[in-house]
């Protein structure tokens, strides 16, 4: 029987509840991913991470690979067993990181030659390493190695980039040994539609478990990016599961979902929340601001998670002013319970019917008045 079978629940317009049955459980979509870059959701315990809801975490390769690096994960067991998380990981292919992170020296037919950003060494990643160096983390969806193409990029680049993306794909297809693992393919072509389109059909010519919409969420638009998750939605299978890359504000997680994307992951939430923010229904609160200093309410009335149900706007205000761990810990805590809500509330009302109404409420309080 498939590892790896996707099945549709229930359909609201163009949303949908899935069913994604993996090696390590079943987990409902649409979910958001946490990101734990290094083998760990910064500041966050697996044990809370999976009281509030968590059901997916994301690791990089290109992280992983640089430290402690593939065979020491892979002789500790493995990362579910090295890092404490026994449901679903998924791995991103490390090109994208490459770009944003290491000094990428040279990009050619090969692969990519690039720069520790941690000491400098020269390392070399192409499809052939990227898919053994997930095989040896272990994770239960990998990424196929691919170009994220720099925003903006001329028509021209975005055009050969992709298709080379595109011999990536089978490369990486071919060193794929693992059949416990789902290889996703990511498509590309940036914010052109014809591109867009070309590499997504393109891609679907590889029979995969799941795609991804890569190329997105670099710097562009909204105006320019949600276009191009329509579209993409619309040449995508039904059957199989669509993974938006690096988007995670919640609007944008009400809008794709409403488009019909059932995977999610971003920084976000842990980020803004070590950076001291909160995200409440009304958008984002700032704690540092002086104002919540002598705020009695929790960061967010109805929220069941700890630090809601426990704290103080004032108290978690002066845990972010005195540069208390804590501060962070739980504000990251609050904005991962805050999305998970979000898709749970998001499948209800789906299995409802009315996914409709749900986005028009969410945008009603998140765009109706100011904070
Ligand atoms: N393999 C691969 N991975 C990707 C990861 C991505 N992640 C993004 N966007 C996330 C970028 C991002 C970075 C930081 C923050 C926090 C500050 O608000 C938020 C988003 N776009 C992405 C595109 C790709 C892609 O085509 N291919």
């Amino acid at each position: 029987m498939d590892p790896f079978r996707f099945t549709i629940q229930a359909r609201s317009g163009r949303a949908r509840v899935g069913l994604l049955t993996t090696p390590h459980g079943r987990v409902e979509t649409p979910l958001f991913m946490p990101v734990g870059t290094q083998g760990s959701v910064k500041g966050l315990l697996p044990k809370d991470l999976k009281a509030i809801g968590s059901q997916v975490l994301l690791a990089n390769t290109y992280h992983l690979l640089l430290r402690p690096g593939p065979e020491r994960v892979q002789a500790l067991g493995g990362l579910h067993r090295f890092a404490g998380w026994d449901g679903p990981w998924l791995t991103d292919s490390g090109g994208f990181q490459v770009m944003s992170l290491g000094h990428l020296r040279r990009i050619d037919e090969e692969g990519v030659v690039f720069q520790s950003h941690l000491d400098g060494s020269l390392i070399r990643l192409t499809p052939e390493r990227s898919i053994a160096i997930q095989e040896a983390l272990g994770a239960d969806f990998i990424m196929a190695f691919d170009e994220c193409p720099p925003y903006p990029s001329s028509p021209e680049y975005l055009k050969a980039s992709l298709e080379r993306t595109l011999r990536w794909l089978e490369r990486s297809l071919k060193a794929k040994t693992r059949p416990d693992q789902a290889l996703f393919g990511i498509a590309q072509g940036g914010t052109d539609a014809g591109l867009r389109a070309l590499s997504t059909r393109e891609t679907l010519r590889f029979d995969l478990p799941g795609y991804a919409i890569g190329g997105l969420a670099v710097g562009e638009t909204k105006e320019e990016m949600f276009p191009m998750v329509a579209l993409s939605t619309e040449i995508l299978p039904e059957a199989k599961p669509r993974y938006l890359m690096g988007v995670g504000h919640p609007e944008d997680l009400v809008a794709a979902m409403g488009l019909g994307v059932d995977l999610f992951d971003s920084v976000y939430p842990t980020r803004t929340g070590r950076f001291g923010s909160a995200l409440v229904p009304e958008g984002r609160i700032n704690l540092k601001n002086a104002q919540y200093l002598e705020d009695k309410r929790p960061l967010e009335e109805g929220c069941d998670c700890y630090a809601c149900q426990t704290f103080s706007r004032a108290y978690i205000a002066h845990l972010v002013r005195a540069e208390e761990m804590l501060g962070g810990i739980l504000l990251s805590l609050h904005n991962l319970r805050f999305l998970h809500r979000l898709t749970e509330r998001a499948r209800e009302a789906i299995r409802q019917g009315s996914y409709g109404a749900f986005a028009r409420e969410f945008a009603e309080r998140r765009f109706g008045k100011e904070i």
